[in-house]
């Protein structure tokens, strides 16, 4: 399991840990950490041009200090000082080993530039001189490195307020930093490297949390010798209408590929015809006026992709969120629970899967602020609504009472194509069924379903159904990359 912590959070365990050791040990320990990673970075550190971004605080002494490492091994280091003070020690450091002050006007096109205008101690957009000195790192064509965090990105939410370092690699210290792993901010970052200072032990309990491979592969539910296609889970799936067929068939689609024991399909006839052509293996009944029980006994529902919202779609969202059964809530659905929140009310399991919009209309609250601050949104719906949160969007997050905030890292920007979120709530509701939690339903599933498209795309479009497609290749790699038998 992945941990990040608020930059609180850091500078609290920082103190514990400065009282035991030596004035400067940790800003040693950082730079020696961030200099290591450069020196792989590089072709070769000997002749290479590193240029220094250097702020006021002690990211700029951390920056110094590396820089100094890099000059010792001949490399010709360069430091833009842009704080109204400078680190003095780390200063006097680079001076010792050969390095030299230059004003911003001279970047030019070095192979590195190390980003040290700000660390945790950042608050807010970029303020001048630092916003022109991202604009110039990003315009240079270099190998931008953020060290602890890209300077603009707000370490403890991922919020950026305005202008901001884009890195290659952010190398973080002690501990990762929420904001690194969250959008806009994890965007910044690039590829996260964490250096060990020490600080692990004085760590408090994480507010955010990240599922790795292994841990997913631990997850997954997996049929045992006595299993039969009950026990492995039902999934019931409500969706399609007549003018959204196609969201029935991505729905069942995620779902069968998942692995459920049986996918039970109910739909419109137009629906229940697609996904009988598509997937044999479902089994499907017409519903028209009938109760949804005649469909048959399910662990779990599905409800709501491409259902619509009249009269017919409202009664089944109804029933279904009255019985004692899990239940995704996605997509149309979650429509109707906004005019009638009422209907979150229930005892049972319930995940509830919007993107930023459909979470705009339940809080009634600006799409693009939630998508500005998503950890934060998130809590808030778990709080108001009592129910699970899945959040979707470039950084998917996952939120239940008096748990950290799960953040999915396995997400590609080509997912963002009509139908996937579908296919994720099929996953979702095949996890559900199996038996896990909607906690646990919900992050294995953002991460299946990232790492699923990631392997259909390899670099090129995809379509909904292709992330369906590859679920299976992707877990027998995660299982076998995690040494679990057949
Ligand atoms: N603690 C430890 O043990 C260790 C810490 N380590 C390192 O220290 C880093 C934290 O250092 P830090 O606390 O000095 O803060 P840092 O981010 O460098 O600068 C803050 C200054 O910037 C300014 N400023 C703020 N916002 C701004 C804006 N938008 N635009 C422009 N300016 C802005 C603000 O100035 P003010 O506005 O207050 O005048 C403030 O003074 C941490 O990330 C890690 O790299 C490592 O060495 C490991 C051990
Ligand atoms: N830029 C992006 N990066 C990563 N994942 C994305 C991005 N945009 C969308 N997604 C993912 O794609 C899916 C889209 O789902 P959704 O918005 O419900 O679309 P639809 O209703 O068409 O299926 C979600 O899982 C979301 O997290
Ligand atoms: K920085």
């Amino acid at each position: 399991m992945w941990t990040a912590f608020t930059s609180d959070q850091v500078r609290q365990a920082e103190h514990a840990l400065m009282a035991l050791v030596p004035d400067g040990e940790l800003m040693q320990r950082a730079a020696a950490g961030l200099a290591a990673v450069c020196a792989r970075l590089l072709p070769g550190v000997y002749g290479s041009r590193v240029v220094l971004l250097v702020g006021g605080g002690d990211n700029g002494g951390d920056t110094l200090y590396a820089g100094a490492r890099l000059a010792a091994r001949g490399a010709r280091v360069e430091a833009v000082l842009a704080g109204s003070r400078t680190h003095e020690g780390g200063l006097e450091a680079l001076k010792r080993a050969g390095g030299r002050v230059i004003e911003a006007g001279e970047v030019g096109a070095p192979d590195l530039i190390l980003d040290g205008l700000l660390g945790i101690g950042g608050k807010g957009g970029l303020r001048e001189p630092y916003a022109t000195l991202a604009r110039i790192a990003a315009e240079s064509g270099a190998l931008v490195v953020a060290v602890d965090v890209p300077s603009g990105v707000d370490s403890s939410t991922g919020e950026v307020a305005g202008e901001a370092v884009k890195a290659q690699v952010t190398v973080t210290f002690g501990a990762r930093k929420a904001g690194l792993l969250v959008d806009p901010g994890a965007e910044r970052a690039g590829i996260v490297e964490l250096v060990d200072i020490g600080l692990t032990a004085h760590l408090p309990e994480p507010e955010i949390t990240a599922l790795t491979a292994a841990d997913v592969a631990g997850l997954l539910p997996v049929p045992g010798i006595e299993s039969d296609k009950y026990r492995r889970g039902v999934v019931g799936v409500l969706a399609g209408s007549d003018r959204f067929a196609g969201a029935a068939v991505l729905a069942v689609g995620g779902a069968v590929r998942a692995g459920a024991g049986m996918v039970r399909f109910a739909g419109p006839e137009d629906a229940v015809h697609q996904v009988r052509a598509r997937w044999p293996e479902a089994v499907t009944t017409l519903l028209k006026e009938d109760p949804v029980e005649e469909v048959g006994r399910v662990q779990a529902w599905v409800l709501g992709p491409g259902m619509g919202t009249d009269e017919r779609a409202r009664r089944i969202a109804a029933e279904v969120l009255g019985t004692d059964l899990p239940v995704i809530v996605d997509a149309d659905a979650l429509t109707i629970v906004s005019k009638n929140p009422k209907l979150l009310h229930r005892q049972a399991p319930t995940l509830i899967t919007p993107h930023a919009g459909e979470l705009g209309r339940l809080l009634g609250v600006d799409p693009k602020d939630i998508e500005a601050r998503r950890i934060e949104h998130v809590r808030r719906a778990v709080e108001e609504l009592q129910v699970t949160v899945l959040l979707k969007g470039s950084t998917t997050v996952v939120a239940e009472q008096g748990r950290p905030v799960r953040v999915n890292t396995t997400g590609t920007s080509w997912l963002a194509t009509a139908g996937t979120g579908d296919v994720l709530s099929g996953i979702s509701g095949t996890l559900l069924a199996a038996g896990l939690a909607p906690y646990d339903a919900g992050s294995v599933a953002a991460f299946l379903h990232g790492l699923a498209a990631r392997k259909a795309a390899e670099g090129a479009p995809i379509a909904a159904l292709d992330v369906a497609v590859s679920l299976p290749d992707v877990i027998r790699h995660l299982r076998t990359a995690a040494n679990m038998d057949a």
